[in-house]
């Protein structure tokens, strides 16, 4: 079976951000000599582009996951990694993408428009970029982070200025051929075009396009001989041609019938909110094949019935040239007025502005979530999420200039509107995130992990108790006591002790 394809969906990733390099500069009699390890390059974008010269999606049905290249690693002696080549991929022009939800993201209606589908993660610093004069020498660097993924649709809606739509071998390509320098396949059978071809007409100092429209036939509307999907190119054109085969031996066909079953077709086709209904646009009949004589005789019969339902006729053959001069002058008139139209209607609508994510918001917020073990803080934010990425757990050096950062934003004041206390369960990032015992007489969440700063746990082990451990050890030396107490006097009553007179 052919396949039809003008909606894929593809799957895509962008790269990941290399690893900064941990390194330290070594020279002679001075094997110290400062930190030196290079930034991780970033990960690759992955970028749709519309392209004329690609005119199907083809590629993306047979290949429908693609990845962009990862950065390279940071290495010593300050040399960064490779940032990675941005992933281009063609797509042609009238190519929508949405989201896995169904949502318009972008509408690449003109060549070289571009629309980032995946964004690439960031490489991370080296110990030399990470060096200060508090920290001359880190023996950490940034992890890179992850690049976006998603799954996406394409979907191609053909854009030209008139569709020709008919029956199949009505001679809708023959007639694209014969009046644009496009070279489709043509042949006398049905459904020999399968995706739309695009053609140029130049006509006095007139230009326009034109795209011959598979053929369609009864039910094409349900979805019939993948009606749907060659009814969406009809979708982006401002005018419609008719193209009746006059001269089809088929039994029970005939111009008229013909016109009346595309027409259901066309009506019953939902456009989307705020288009033009295709039967609401300005529409012409060519009858063609009257190079055949038995065609011409029929033409000449059904034209008045054709006029006489207010469309204006042609007769051609685009075999013959015949009639073709006067056809494409009249479409010419077509399209000028429709473009004049389109035109002081777009200056009414507001243009749709695509906003890609923003990546640099520095903001933060903290939701609360009870749980069976008590209220857990949840900090949400591109930047704190994006630093415990970037943080290498197993290195304490890593996590306390992550908490620095946290600290620096304003995380812990934060918390401690939020409501957090002394011991409060802590989450960056949605999900299982990474999890925090929250200390709030400590300044950071390292802190709390490796110890108070400037110290180091294993050298001078911290054993000073907390003041709520303090005052359970004192409560119960408390109640210790005066269960002594009682127990004393509970024996003295029962006469254990005598009283010394
Ligand atoms: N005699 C004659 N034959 C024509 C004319 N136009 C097209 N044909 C023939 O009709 C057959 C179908 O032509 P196509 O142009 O492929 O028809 P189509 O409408 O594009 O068909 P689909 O792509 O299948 O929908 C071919 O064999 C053409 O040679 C014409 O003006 N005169
Ligand atoms: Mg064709």
């Amino acid at each position: 079976m052919v396949t039809f394809v003008d909606q894929v969906q593809v799957h895509l990733q962008a790269g990941r951000g290399g690893n900064g390099c941990v390194s330290i500069r070594r020279e002679k009699f001075k094997p110290l000599a400062g930190p030196d390890g290079g930034a991780g390059g970033n990960g690759a974008d992955v970028v749709l582009i519309a392209d004329p010269q690609v005119t199907t999606l083809l590629e993306y049905h047979r290949r429908p996951h693609r990845e962009a290249d990862n950065g390279g690693y940071g290495a010593g002696d300050y040399r960064d990694g490779v940032n990675g080549q941005e992933l281009l991929l063609p797509v042609p022009i009238g190519t929508v993408v949405k989201n896995d939800k169904g949502e318009t993201l972008a509408d690449l209606t003109e060549a070289g428009t571009r629309y980032v589908a995946a964004q690439g993660g960031l490489g991370g610093l080296g110990n030399n970029a990470l060096s200060s004069l508090k920290r001359k020498a880190p023996g950490f660097a940034l992890l890179g982070t992850a690049g976006t993924s998603g799954s996406f649709t394409l979907e191609l809606k053909t854009i030209a200025d008139v569709a020709f739509v008919g029956y199949p071998s009505a001679g809708k390509s023959s007639l694209i051929a014969a009046m644009s320098a496009a070279k489709p396949k043509i042949a006398d059978y049905p459904f020999t075009t399968l995706s739309p071809n695009l053609g140029v007409v130049e006509t006095g100092e007139h230009r326009y396009t034109v795209a011959d429209v598979p053929g369609l036939i009864e039910g094409a509307s349900e979805g019939k001989g993948l009606g749907l999907d060659f009814l969406r190119h009809v979708e982006r054109c401002s005018a419609l041609l008719h193209v009746l085969d006059c001269a089809t031996l088929e039994p029970g066909r005939d111009p008229i019938s013909d016109l009346e079953v595309i027409l259901a077709e066309l009506g019953a086709y939902p456009v989307p909110e705020g288009q033009t209904p295709l039967l609401e646009r300005p529409q012409l009949i060519a009858l063609n094949k009257i190079d055949v004589p038995e065609a011409r005789d029929l033409a000449d019969f059904v034209r008045p019935e054709l006029e006489s339902r207010g469309y204006r006729v042609f007769e051609i053959s685009a075999a013959s040239h015949e009639g073709l001069r006067s056809l494409s002058f009249a479409l010419a008139e077509l399209v000028e007025k429709a473009r004049a139209e389109a035109l002081v209607e777009a200056e009414s609508k507001p243009r749709i502005v695509l906003k890609p994510k923003a990546v640099n918001d520095g903001g933060f917020r903290i939701a609360t979530e009870g749980g069976s073990y008590g209220t857990l803080y949840r900090v949400l934010g591109i930047k704190p999420e994006r630093w415990v990425e970037q943080t290498d757990f197993t290195n304490d050096e890593a996590v306390g200039y992550l908490a620095d950062r946290l600290q620096k934003i304003g995380i812990d004041d934060a918390l401690v509107k939020a409501g957090a206390v002394a011991g409060s369960t802590v989450v960056i990032g949605p999900g299982s995130g990474v999890v925090f015992d929250w200390e709030p007489t400590l300044t950071s969440a390292a802190e709390v992990q490796v110890g108070a700063r400037g110290t180091d746990s294993r050298v001078d082990p911290n054993d000073r108790r907390t003041n709520k451990e303090r005052r359970a050890e004192y409560t119960a030396r408390m109640d210790a006591k005066a269960e002594a107490r009682a127990e004393l006097e509970r024996e003295r009553k029962a006469g254990m002790w005598k009283e010394e007179s």
